[in-house]
């Protein structure tokens, strides 16, 4: 298989959604089947070194959608982390900042299992806030989080130095 350039897949939009930002745009490589499919086929080959998974959880929106396809191909279950009042159960909760705003995000009460071996996927690792929010979540729920996979981590923003140092950091694309 030929090596993808990832940067053509990748479209930098200025000043969104504020001014001063540089919005890495995924929407291209969704919609580009080869790529889309050799960013989940690179992603779960690099997921490998984490030994045994028992779940995969990810922030809603674009999380999902990275989430599912490696939930799918690495044969786990996949939970949902939401944004304030999706879900339909009991929930935990937990505020976070990120780039460019703050918000909270919620996970059904009983999805994380204690000491369950937990994957922790999203598409762009920035500041680091929304997957902290995750890992927050999980230890809340006494889950165990043994690694974190984006499809790509904006390295001028430190988000890697939040996460926890027991757990191994995969991202496919650094910018
Ligand atoms: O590392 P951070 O600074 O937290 O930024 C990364 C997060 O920002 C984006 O989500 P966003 O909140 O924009 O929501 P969306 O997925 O619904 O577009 C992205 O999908 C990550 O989840
Ligand atoms: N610059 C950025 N581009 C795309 N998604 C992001 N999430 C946080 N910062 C982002």
């Amino acid at each position: 298989m030929s090596s993808i350039n990832w940067n053509d897949y990748i479209r930098d939009v200025r000043d969104f959604p504020k001014p001063g930002i540089i919005f890495k745009d995924i929407t291209p490589l969704l919609a580009a089947p080869h790529a889309f499919r050799a960013a989940i086929d690179q992603l779960s080959e690099r997921c490998s070194v984490l030994g045994p998974i028992d779940a995969i959880g990810a922030a809603e929106a674009r999380g999902f959608l990275f989430a599912a396809p490696l939930a799918y191909t690495l044969g786990v279950g996949l939970v949902p982390i939401r944004k304030p009042g999706k879900l339909p159960y009991a929930t935990l909760s937990m505020e976070y900042q990120l780039e460019y705003g703050s918000d909270a995000l919620e996970v059904h009460s009983d999805a994380l299992k204690p000491g369950a071996r937990l994957l922790l996927v999203d598409d762009v690792l920035a500041t680091g806030g929304t997957i902290k929010a995750c890992a927050d979540l999980a230890r809340m729920a006494q889950a165990d989080v043994v690694g974190f996979a984006f499809l790509m981590e904006l390295t001028f923003l430190g988000g890697r130095s939040r996460l926890d140092d027991g757990a191994r950091v995969i991202s496919l694309i650094e910018c």
